[in-house]
């Protein structure tokens, strides 16, 4: 079958053998990794090597309870609106919430403090805002739902990790893309410390060369303290922020049930700003979509 023949129309004089979709596809001539994909493989032996076991993540569609309201993110925060959050429109929202007793902790945790002791942000906590369906903002989604599956099942020291898309309705640019890999990663264990986190940045950073840390205090929703993490890149000849992380707060902790001296420490990075580094691309689209330099 050639052009000249689909242009002349003697195909159709021409016999034809069936198609055979069972044959082997004509072999490639080489291919290779995303240069993402292959930072991912170094992370994933990091955190293997660390002993940590990896999250499941191939559910890009959370329920705003878990990206939110499980991680004691108010409701009136700017992180919930349509600026910085992908909402679905059809369907919307979840028809329900499975777990009642935990949504009604969560509510109480909202609105007065729950039983860890705090006051809450004391404002009206609407279980149909916490149904809206979005696209994750973050894979701390799933790290709530694994703590909480470790609160039901019975709380034991554990060490998990994910790397995987998020996304945010950010405007695109040369450093920005509506959606990137977050690395995660969260410790549990009995009388964690803001030293047990500052050390454990130390070892994992330290695999990668990222020797001398700073550590920055911010804030996060969901973590208290929070730390900012900084090295000094020799390469660039300035300080870097390479991550952030914090201690997951007992309004969080709490209303999932774990007991009270349990400790959860998580932090983050993208694979997107090491990989950059790397390959010394300077232009984050050159990640997406097919290759534009050759
Ligand atoms: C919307 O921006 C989010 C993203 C992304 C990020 C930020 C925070 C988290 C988190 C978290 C977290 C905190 C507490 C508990 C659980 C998760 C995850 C990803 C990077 C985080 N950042 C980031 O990756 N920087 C980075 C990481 C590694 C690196 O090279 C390796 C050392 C050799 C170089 C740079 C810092 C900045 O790039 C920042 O401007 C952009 N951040």
């Amino acid at each position: 079958l050639t052009s000249e023949m689909l242009t002349n129309g003697s195909w159709k004089e021409k016999k034809f053998k069936d198609y055979n979709f069972a044959a082997d596809g004509v072999p490639p001539r080489g291919g290779c990794l995303h240069p993402l994909m292959k930072v991912r493989e170094e992370f994933r032996r990091f955190f293997f090597e660390l002993g940590f076991t990896e999250m499941p993540t191939d559910q890009f569609v959370e329920i705003g309870f878990w990206n939110f309201d499980a991680l004691y993110v108010p409701q009136q925060h700017s992180a919930r609106d349509a600026q910085d959050t992908f909402f679905l429109k059809k369907p919307a929202a979840a028809e329900k919430l499975r777990e009642t007793d935990y949504v009604a902790s969560v509510k109480n945790t909202h609105e007065n403090g729950g039983v860890s002791g705090g006051i809450g942000y004391r404002a009206p906590w609407s279980e149909e805002e916490s149904k809206k369906l979005v696209l994750r903002t973050h894979t701390t989604a799933v790290s709530s739902q694994m703590l909480y599956k470790l609160a039901k099942d019975g709380f034991k020291p554990c060490k998990y990790f994910s790397i995987d898309r998020v996304f945010r309705n950010e405007t695109v640019d040369a450093t920005h893309l509506a959606e990137f890999h977050q690395v995660e990663g969260v410790i549990c264990d009995k009388n964690l410390t803001l030293g047990d986190l500052i050390g454990f940045m130390k070892v994992f950073f330290g695999k990668m060369n990222a020797r001398e840390l700073r550590f920055k205090p911010t804030y996060n929703p969901y973590t208290e303290p929070s730390l900012e993490i900084y090295s000094y890149h020799e390469g660039l000849g300035k300080w870097v922020e390479i991550g952030n992380s914090g201690l997951f707060r007992p309004e969080m902790l709490s209303a999932m049930g774990l007991p009270e001296d349990v400790r959860c420490i998580g932090f983050g990075l993208s694979l997107e700003r090491p990989t950059m580094i790397k390959y010394e691309i300077n232009d984050i689209r050159q990640l997406m979509g097919p290759r534009v330099d050759l």
